[in-house]
């Protein structure tokens, strides 16, 4: 017999305290079993943090969780550790069965995050329990008053329950006490006791460690209080479970809960590596020894039996001279449990961390590969690591406001996005029932009227994936021009086109307004779908006219982050794009933006820090490059990041379908970030621009990109000092020309401007938007893209262009409330001889049109921005 033989010999049971897959799968707990007469495992967080962070056991599990759907860290680690725990419970199966359920138990520790908290520790252990259903696990509960009382609702309720972190003699009596109650519970319920088991983990080392450092160098008390401790236990264990009370228990059936002694394998050098298992060896007890310990036991321990209840006196004189240094063995107890649920704690999310670094699947990794971020490289370093430190990720996901503001309003309820990855997938069988049914009822096109974050999402799907089989064709409508309007209506077969009105608000003027043409065109609600918030003016109008379905959105999305809610993910599944895909991509993205992915790793928080560095350090102009299948994405990031960032007189201007240019076209504003495969770069990177480079592994891809771009502009925002979920300067332009038409001040209008003065005034820093009140048309838009061209490589200074009133809802917030170096050229029909009436207003779509350019003119000019007004042809006279 070796030493571990002897002492399993000696009435104490030998648990090992460690735990990992390879030490399950490879037989050397079966061995040990064998062998060594090991008949029990127990766990903690700690145990696995290191199983997953030190080896590499769980790769591949991790890996074929995240292949086969899983992607939260948390819920990984509850399907490997518990597999795991079955595993370890069915290895030590017969042990059980042998000891007739007196042995070979497996202890899962509850998250500490429950300490203190009874009922739900009470509910988790139990589902736990249930959940792992094998008969010879113990779920471990800590011995705080909140775990105590938990402890008594368990074992009535018959789960087995290991007290851990038990470092005080008061607190054990408590727990036996706990136990007992517990049992009586389940004897006056009529329910049997034999299958209950319990064991309390009473640490020892641990008490050494602390009292050790509090006591004089070379004072014979140190490395004697832990196991006097443990001793002074023993004797109220005997003393409980012995005497009337338990008797009456035992005769039913029950078994005594045994003292376990933890934490012991020695940590200070000098002691003996076996000492905290010679002192405590008794009966009726367990000690769970990590591998070291019992290598060295088998190796050289010494097998003394009852040593538990040897040199009683001298544990007594030990707590008397204890008292006599001033040292309160409670309050030192009550010190060891408060640093072990803080340590516990702190492995738990290192543990997270851990698997979530391995969750990243390969296609996400080394997203962010900067060519070259040349001077801004040490800010963003800089950045990420403030952001380590000051937990921004982390903090981003728990919702919290004070990364952005100290007020709440308008960030807490606008929060939603962040789980629409997660929450979406319930509702994609509806949105797909609802596409068939409309396909049934032979609809073949669809219109989609809505403003900004209501429609530049779904002509990004549309325009990117094109229209599926079994799909239908959709036409965006967000323009008032008279003429667009009516192209879009001659274009259709409007008695097979369903009408999709899209408005969080519900009461954007310009998607009232289209809904209230087409309907009088069509009169029928049963071709009409509305995606609103619940409770907006929208919903009742829809019901009101007997929508054929309304579909609300979560009210805590705000506009231009809602790709991927319904008022993306509708218009998706009408064109028949594989909308569970689009989530998984989502879902890859969040996951990857993890509170857990730290730095350049996390691709949402790194192209934030990059943004938001490079506008502080004047590299305002977010230059967009985008790989030609990805091109439509560039007007959905505009406005998601122009209306995020550009407040407080801040933010960052993106410049989108610019086409590439030489060197000199570029002022040092610029921020080159390039998504997908694009060529070009290099000489602009040689020639210090910073240029990043964003991986995307094709178009399928864009539930990815949507989320790595809200988190990268919430994070932008913050580095900025804003609040990127409001839009406080869009109110100015509506209300103007809301005003405007009210009070019919269209004649007001102060006519054109020569440009020579506005053009003459652009300087370093600058930038140019084009603002064209025209017919959005092909042939209308290459001729204003010549003109930015030739005003770029003229003036060397950014340009944009924007339809409007299209991007009054999009770059609109950034012209007034942004950096004031913009130039808004507003660009408006010479004539217009046609006009369209709205049913039921007392203005057409062509006065709405003028009064939205006035009006914005006016918000401008009243803010002190610099303002035009021109025609096409005088605007390429003046440039070109
Ligand atoms: O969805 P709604 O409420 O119609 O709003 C459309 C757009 O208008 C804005 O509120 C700006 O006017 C955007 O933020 C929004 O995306
Ligand atoms: O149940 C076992 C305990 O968690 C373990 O023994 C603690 O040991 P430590 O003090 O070495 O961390």
């Amino acid at each position: 017999m070796n030493p571990l033989q002897r002492l399993h010999e000696a009435g104490q049971s030998i648990w090992v305290d460690f735990l990992r897959r390879t030490f399950l799968t490879s037989g050397e707990l079966s061995r040990l079993t064998r062998e060594d007469a090991v008949s029990g495992i127990t766990s903690n967080p700690t145990i696995f943090r290191r199983a997953v962070a030190e080896s590499v056991d769980y790769e591949q599990p991790i890996q074929q969780l995240v292949e086969h759907g899983s992607r939260d860290p948390r819920e990984i680690f509850y399907q490997m550790a518990l597999a795991d725990i079955r595993a370890a419970a069915e290895v030590l199966r017969p042990v059980y069965v042998q000891t007739k359920g007196h042995d070979g138990f497996v202890s899962f520790e509850l998250e500490p995050r429950l300490a203190h908290d009874t009922p739900g520790s009470v509910s988790v252990a139990r589902h736990l329990a249930e959940h792992i259903d094998k008969p010879n696990v113990m779920i471990k509960v800590p011995g705080t008053s909140e775990g105590i009382l938990a402890v008594e609702e368990l074992t009535a309720a018959g789960v087995n329950v290991n007290i851990t972190l038990l470092f005080s003699v008061a607190t054990y009596e408590d727990v036996a006490e706990a136990y007992l109650a517990g049992l009586e519970h389940r004897l006056a319920a009529g329910q049997e006791l034999e299958r209950v088991a319990s064991v309390a983990s009473f640490f020892v080392s641990r008490v050494d460690s602390a009292i050790d450092g509090l006591l004089p160098e070379g004072s014979p008390l140190r490395g004697q209080v832990a196991i006097a401790n443990a001793k002074q236990a023993y004797q109220r264990f005997l003393t409980v479970f012995s005497g009337a009370r338990w008797d009456r228990l035992a005769r039913a059936g029950a078994r005594v809960q045994r003292p376990l002694w933890a934490s012991t394998g020695t940590k200070n050098p000098a002691y003996s590596d076996v000492r905290y298992v010679e002192e405590l060896i008794g009966p009726s007890t367990v000690n769970t020894m990590p591998l070291s310990t019992l290598d060295a036991f088998r190796d050289h321990g010494c097998v003394r039996p009852l040593t538990v209840l040897a040199d009683l006196d001298e544990a007594e004189a030990v707590f008397l001279l204890l008292r006599e240094h001033g040292i309160d063995l409670e309050d030192v107890a009550a010190g060891l449990l408060a640093d072990g649920l803080a340590g516990f704690a702190a492995d738990m999310e290192e543990l997270l961390a851990a698997i979530a670094a391995k969750v990243k699947p390969a296609r996400l990794r080394g997203q962010n590969t900067p060519t070259n971020l040349g001077v801004l490289a040490p800010t963003v370093a800089k950045r990420l690591d403030d952001a380590a430190r000051n937990e921004t990720a982390s903090r981003i996901w728990s919702r919290d406001h004070t990364v952005w503001k100290p007020d709440a309003t308008e960030i807490s309820d606008r929060l939603g996005w962040l789980g629409l990855p997660e929450t979406m997938p319930e509702r994609t069988g509806e949105l797909q029932a609802f596409v068939r049914q409309v396909r049934a009822d032979g609809f073949t096109q669809a219109l989609l009227l809505g403003m900004g974050g209501s429609s530049l999402a779904p002509e990004v799907y549309r325009r990117v994936l094109g229209v599926a089989p079994g799909g239908v064709d959709l036409t965006i409508l967000d323009s008032t021009h008279p003429r667009a309007i009516a192209a879009v209506e001659r274009s259709r077969d409007l008695e097979h086109t369903l009408v999709v009105v899209s408005s969080k608000s519900g009461g954007t003027v310009e998607t009232l307004c289209h809904c209230d043409y087409f309907f009088a065109k069509t009169g029928r609600g049963e071709q009409f779908v509305a995606i609103t918030d619940p409770g907006s003016p929208l919903e009742a109008l829809a019901r009101r006219r007997g929508f054929r379905a309304v579909f609300l959105n979560p009210p805590d999305v705000g506009g231009r982050y809602s790709a991927l809610s319904v008022f993306g993910l509708l218009p998706a599944a009408l064109i028949g794009a594989d909308v569970a895909a689009i989530l998984e991509a989502g879902a890859e993205m969040a996951c990857a933006c993890d509170r857990y992915v730290a730095g350049s790793e996390n691709p949402g928080l790194w192209l934030g820090a990059l943004m938001g560095e490079a506008a502080r350090a004047g590299r305002d102009k977010l230059t967009l490059i985008l790989a030609a299948d990805l091109a439509p994405f560039g007007a959905w990031a505009e406005q998601l990041v122009a209306e995020s960032t550009g407040k407080e007189g801040t933010g960052i201007v993106p410049v989108v379908d610019e086409e590439l240019g030489g060197v000199g076209s570029y002022g040092p504003d610029r921020l080159f970030v390039a998504l997908g495969d694009v060529d070009g770069l290099s000489d602009l990177a040689a020639a210090g621009h910073p240029v990043a480079r964003l991986r995307v592994s094709g178009p399928e891809r864009l539930g990815a990109e949507f989320f790595r771009w809200e988190f990268a502009t919430a994070v932008a925002g913050h580095v900025l000092g804003v609040n990127p979920f409001d839009q406080p300067n869009v109110a100015e332009a509506k209300k103007a020309a809301l005003h405007i038409l009210k009070e019919r001040r269209l004649d007001d209008d102060p006519g054109l401007d020569d440009l020579n003065g506005p053009l003459g005034s652009l300087g370093r820093g600058d930038y140019v938007a084009l603002l064209a009140y025209i017919d959005p048309t092909p042939a209308n838009t290459d001729r204003l893209q010549r003109i930015r061209l030739a005003i770029r490589d003229r003036k060397h200074v950014a340009t944009t262009l924007g339809f409007g009133p299209r991007y009054l809802h999009s770059t609109g917030q950034l012209h007034k409330g942004g950096p004031d170096s913009g130039l808004f050229i507003q660009v408006v029909d010479e004539t217009c001889e046609l006009d369209l009436p709205i049913p039921g207003r007392p203005f057409s779509f062509g006065e709405l049109l003028a009064a939205q350019v006035l009006g914005d003119q006016l918000a401008l000019r009243r803010l002190g921005r610099r303002v035009a007004r021109t025609t096409l042809r005088a605007l390429e006279e003046a440039t070109l």
